[in-house]
């Protein structure tokens, strides 16, 4: 809901202003002062500040000029009883939205008080655009009866605004269903916002989720709002929620339940309306028994759970989407030999259908207009992980201890490999796989000059 501080000396107009937006659906706060407005605005944020111009103690653009100083964005509409044209110059040149003269024509508050809250959602629209790139919402491809079950879910879910929890291999499409939950909702005029929080260090989540104050931390040289904020009204998606610090995992629970949250270095409570999709890959229940996922927030998020399933356990949907990516991708022939299409069909997938889409990329560039065929994608990937695993080097010339410490070079190399191929590159999760820290992972790939 957009707040509004309205500041009027005069009890009985503020008293008529406030009633009046009251029924237009805001929430309002009054203040008879400028020390009042200042003391409003240390507990909370507005979305809107509507000030006379003469008020005791101070004028309504000296307080103009310190709300911008304070927050350039603030948003702030003038009254004044003058009408001097000189003085809405000079409010406009301060930075006011618009400039009101009273007596105020009510519906043309109404109308000055939407267009500035528009111009503030298109505003973080835009910064939102500018920062995720969020693409049109694609179409969900397939037939086979998991995926459909998936969909018919989502279609169920998308309208009732509650959250819910997506889960599936990496590549399965989790963030496409989340597309489609948030452009089926109510929501859909408002923002999709995406986090990935395997993808960002941990000590930086809290300041992209929560965002931060002036000074909360070396570096904060200005206020920045976080993606909560931006998401107001609109939908938060988190991706891989497993990986989200136990330490925030309070905090993000207080949005959900509460819609409400404090910025790093903040002490205003600032309210934010959000609907959270999360998603993983991670057993999440068995995080809240061994003390990695808090049960209270699991329970939030787990009201509807979704199964995505992997590509390898719907392999009959190859044909549709390989069909449907090579349209997108403007590819003269759709059809591909029925060769192609058997190893394609055998192939398991680890990547599901990210890897898909990635490897028929790639297989357009190198057939320069020729049908595909085996030798346009990578070699060996059509062999088993097992076989590629086995085709070590032996040395015959070298004494046995050498060639297998050779070997073992060889075995982890692959092994790192191999996993960062199942893991599409999280090196987060391959590290947790082989059972060593992320440093130890990203010194082992570094020493033994592993790419990716
Ligand atoms: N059923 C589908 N139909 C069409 N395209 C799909 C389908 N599933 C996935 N894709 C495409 O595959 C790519 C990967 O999907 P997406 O990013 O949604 O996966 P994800 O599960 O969120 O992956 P990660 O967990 O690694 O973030 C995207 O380009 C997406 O459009």
């Amino acid at each position: 809901m957009d707040s509004i501080l309205l500041i009027e000396d005069r009890p009985g107009l503020r008293q008529v202003y406030a009633e009046f937006l009251r029924n237009l659906g805001y929430m309002v706060v009054e203040a008879g002062s400028v020390e009042d407005a200042h003391k409003a605005m240390a507990v909370r944020e507005f979305s809107l500040v509507l000030t006379d111009y003469m008020l005791p103690g101070a004028n309504g653009m000296d307080f103009l000029k310190q709300l911008k100083e304070r927050d350039p964005d603030y948003l702030v509409i003038l009254m004044t009883a003058f009408g001097e044209i000189k003085l809405a110059v000079e409010a406009t040149r301060a930075g006011a939205f618009d400039f009101l003269e009273k007596p105020i024509d009510l519906d043309h508050l109404k109308i000055v008080i939407e267009r500035a809250l528009e111009h503030r959602r298109l505003r973080r629209k835009d910064t939102f655009h500018e920062a995720q790139s969020v693409t049109e919402s694609e179409e969900i491809i397939g037939q086979a009866p998991a995926l459909k079950a998936a969909l018919a879910m989502a279609k169920k879910v998308a309208p009732s605004d509650a959250n819910c929890l997506l889960l599936g291999e990496s590549g399965v499409g989790k963030e496409l269903f989340a597309k489609y939950i948030h452009g089926n909702s109510r929501r859909a005029v408002g923002a999709l916002v995406s986090i990935n929080c395997a993808a960002i260090p941990g000590e930086l989540i809290e300041s992209e989720l929560f965002g931060h104050e002036k000074g909360a931390f070396t570096g904060a040289v200005g206020k920045k709002a976080g993606l909560i904020e931006m998401a107001d009204g609109g939908t938060l998606f988190l991706d891989e929620i497993g990986e989200m610090p136990l330490s925030l995992q309070p905090k993000l629970l207080r949005v959900i339940q509460a819609k409400e949250f404090r910025r790093v270095g903040g002490s205003r409570t600032l309210k934010s309306d959000i609907r959270v999709v999360a998603a993983t890959n991670r057993d999440l229940k068995t995080g809240t028994r061994e003390g990695w996922f808090r049960e209270d927030l699991y329970y939030r998020l787990a009201v509807f759970p979704i199964d995505i399933p992997p590509l390898r356990d719907r392999r009959g949907d190859l044909p549709l989407l390989i069909s449907a990516i090579l349209r997108q991708a403007r590819f003269g022939h759709a059809d591909i030999s029925p060769k192609l299409l058997a190893q394609l069909q055998a192939y398991h997938w680890p990547g599901n259908v990210r890897e898909l889409k990635n490897l028929l990329e790639r297989a357009i560039i190198l057939s320069q207009g020729q049908p595909l065929d085996v030798n346009h994608f990578p070699a060996n990937l059509f062999d088993s992980a097992e076989n590629v695993g086995l085709r070590f080097h032996l040395d015959l010339n070298r004494s046995f201890k050498d060639n297998l410490s050779r070997l073992e070079g060889q075995l982890e190399r692959t092994m790192i490999e191999l996993l960062l191929k199942e893991e599409s590159g999280h090196r987060e999760r391959v590290a947790r796989r082989f059972g060593v820290s992320v440093k130890t992972l990203y010194n082992r790939i570094k020493a033994l000059g592993i790419q990716c």
